[in-house]
């Protein structure tokens, strides 16, 4: 059963984040699916009051990258939460079940070792059109639901 929209929230249920800053981590594998799931982070962002100068944004290779990425801007960087943003579809081999299991397992650590909640936004499908329906598709854009889990999340960090 497919899920339902992805992208339907309340406003005048999240909290206000305006003064709070993001990063948003993304891969640049199947690059317009990302790009669509980031496009729907930032809107959410700044729809909520975030500044655009509070959205730090950096590229990686692959979601596999997110992983060090993620790490990288939580050393270097003041951020009150991380969106991680990545598309794996499944190809031929087994190398999709590697690189889902390691960067969901990666992401995990970091919100064990870190302080600063990281969003797992990495689409992990069995075919393009999956992942399509997801970025700004029939299914909403997944980008837009991370955007606001990291919002619920970075206040929580403050209370
Ligand atoms: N097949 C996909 C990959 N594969 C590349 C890995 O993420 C990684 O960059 C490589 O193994 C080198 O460490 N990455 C995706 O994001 N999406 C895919 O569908
Ligand atoms: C899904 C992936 O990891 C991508 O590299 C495709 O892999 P495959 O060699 O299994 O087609």
């Amino acid at each position: 059963m497919a899920t339902t929209d992805l992208s339907a929230y309340d406003k005048d249920d999240l909290p206000n984040v305006k003064g709070f800053r993001f990063g948003i981590v993304t891969s640049e594998w199947n690059p317009e699916i990302t790009e669509n799931l980031t496009l729907g982070a930032i809107d959410t962002l700044l729809d909520n009051g975030v500044a655009e100068e509070d959205i730090i944004t950096w590229k990686v290779p692959g979601s596999f990258e997110l992983i060090y990425g993620c790490k990288k801007m939580l050393e270097s960087r003041n951020v009150d939460a991380i969106i991680a943003i990545g598309n794996v579809i499944q190809g031929e081999t087994k190398h999709f079940d590697f690189v889902c299991e390691g960067v969901t397992q990666g992401i995990k650590d970091l919100n064990i070792k870190y302080d600063t909640p990281t969003i797992f936004c990495v689409l992990t499908d069995n075919t393009k059109q999956q992942s399509l329906d997801r970025s700004g598709g029939k299914l909403g854009n997944k980008g837009i639901e991370c955007a606001v889990a990291a919002i619920k999340m970075a206040a929580l960090n403050k209370r």
